[in-house]
């Protein structure tokens, strides 16, 4: 029989999307469904998430007073598969991105919006909606992770669902001071070291991470990493207490949106048997980023630019590039002082490196598909996605030894090499000595056109689908069912 999974997330690509999570939250539904599991995905009603509902439909459920204002259950759809949305414009109506102002300044009140949205998805999941049902509830990040709080909280229900709560980034956990404990509308007892409380305050993935029946992570490495202090930022303490509940379970990607032979961002489509396509992108990258056409290597940044992504280093790190004739292009947003130095690097090296700041996804497929190679030195990376994108468009990775980069890049060491299975190259450490030897043992290797391509294919026939990482999922739902 089906299972039933409410996957509730505070995006979903291809309606809201931030980062990586959107682009994971938005691909479970497909990756689930060869293995009898119907998702549906539970949302904010942020602005243009009700724009994309049909009209007219008639709510699901009304709750008079969710922790302070009114709200109701809408259904739609996402990429031909369910979607629920909690439409509740005292929290969500407004103006920006689904954390803050257009200034970029966190919301004020997040951490009742994000409650809200989280007593909702227990609701829904946990059969105080009429008609709705489920088998799991799955929860992502700090935004959701009351829900499985709230759930085991909640008075003993025989078909009370299972929980998941994954991390997909541990930096942000949703801490906030005590007093706002009053208005979650938890029992007492909820605050306590083995529930939401939290170094004296409340922590909502903190709270997610103590409740849930499974703790998942999106990649082995990060999963055994997170034990440990410096991978742990305070929950490691935590996550070891409850380590046999814990397991990584690495990103694919989606490949309907991912695929260079059929991907509607690009000047030319090509596979692995036609890479000299790649040449027209390139050129197209060239003009995008003004640099200076020709033949060296154009290596590319596609993130945040913050402190994880290792971005300081790579500012550092531009003039030794640009020393041994690679051009860079940088795409991203992120802290104002790191936007300031990639603009200063542009006006320093014009023609040479070209930076633009700000979102844009077509420009992100045009970067994969036209330069040569993609920097990654994150300090810590609990999966990446852009590698995998990389990998999958012959944009050869280079990224720092960590998460799920080490997991998912075969380092062309001089075995690799001569076995034809390097995919990337892997550095240790993120410091200026290790990027800029990568980027000259990338340089270096990019040189050797025969050899480089071989790079190139060997990571454009690894399998990154959904496929193995689905079953898993799928796998794991069904062993805390039987459990
Ligand atoms: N300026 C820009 N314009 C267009 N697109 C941009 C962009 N900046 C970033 N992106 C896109 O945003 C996504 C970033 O995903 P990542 O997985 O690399 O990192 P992120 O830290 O957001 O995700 C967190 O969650 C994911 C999902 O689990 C983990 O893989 C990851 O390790 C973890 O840190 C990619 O799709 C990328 O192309």
């Amino acid at each position: 029989m089906a299972l039933s999974v409410l996957s509730v997330a505070s995006e979903a690509y291809p309606l809201v999307k931030t980062g990586g999570l959107g682009d994971v939250v938005g691909a479970l539904p497909a990756a689930l469904a060869p293995h009898g599991v119907d998702v549906t995905t539970f949302l904010p009603g942020y602005p243009r998430v009700l724009a994309a509902l049909e009209a007219g439909g008639a709510p699901l459920h009304r709750w008079p007073d969710l922790l302070g204002a009114p709200a109701q259950l809408l259904e739609g759809e996402i990429a031909g598969h369910r979607l629920l949305v909690l439409d509740a414009p005292g929290y969500f109506a407004r103006e920006g991105g689904p954390y803050g102002d257009p200034a970029g300044r966190d919301w004020d009140d997040n951490w009742r919006r994000f409650a809200a949205f989280a007593r909702a998805a227990a609701d829904v999941a946990g059969g105080a909606v009429a008609g709705e049902r489920y088998d799991v509830l799955h929860a992502h990040d700090w935004q959701s992770g009351l829900a499985p709080a709230y759930l085991r909280f909640a008075p003993p229900a025989p078909d009370a669902p299972r929980t998941v709560m994954t991390i997909h980034n541990i930096a942000f956990q949703g801490r906030y001071d005590a007093g706002i404990f009053a208005s979650l509308a938890l029992p007492a007892l909820a605050f306590a070291v083995d529930g939401v409380e939290y170094y004296g305050g409340v922590g909502y993935l903190k709270a997610g991470l103590e409740s849930a029946d499974a703790i998942t992570t999106v990649s082995p490495t990060y999963a055994r990493e997170i034990l440990s202090p410096d991978f742990g930022m305070g929950l490691e303490g935590l996550i070891r207490t409850r380590q046999r509940r814990v397991s990584g379970i690495v990103n694919g990607i989606d490949t309907a949106v991912w695929s260079p032979s059929a991907d509607p961002s690009l000047p030319a489509r090509y596979d692995a048997a036609t890479l000299t396509r790649r040449a027209t992108n390139k050129r197209a990258v060239e003009q995008a980023f003004d640099l200076d056409p020709g033949d060296g290597p154009i290596f590319c940044v596609v993130s945040r630019l913050t402190w994880q992504k290792g971005m300081d280093v790579l500012a550092d790190a531009i003039p030794a590039l640009v020393e041994r004739g690679a051009r860079l292009a940088l795409l991203g947003s992120g802290d104002a002082w790191l936007e300031q130095a990639f603009r200063d690097a542009a006006e320093r090296f014009p023609g040479q490196v070209g930076v633009r700041l700000g979102y844009d996804e077509a420009l992100s497929h045009l970067l994969q598909a036209g330069s040569d190679a993609i920097l990654i030195p994150s300090r810590f990376e609990p999966c990446g996605l852009t590698q995998l994108y990389g990998l999958a468009y012959g944009c050869v990775p280079v990224v720092a030894r960590t998460g799920g980069l080490a997991d998912t890049v075969i380092h062309a060491n001089a075995a690799a090499l001569a076995a034809g299975v390097a995919t990337g190259i892997q550095f240790d450490t993120v410091t200026y000595e290790s990027l800029v030897g990568a980027i000259a043992l990338a340089t270096d290797l990019h040189a050797d056109a025969e050899r480089w391509e071989q790079i190139q294919r060997a990571g454009m026939a690894a399998d990154f689908s959904w496929a193995t990482s689905g079953r898993r999922y799928a796998s794991l739902y069904r062993e805390l069912l039987a459990a």
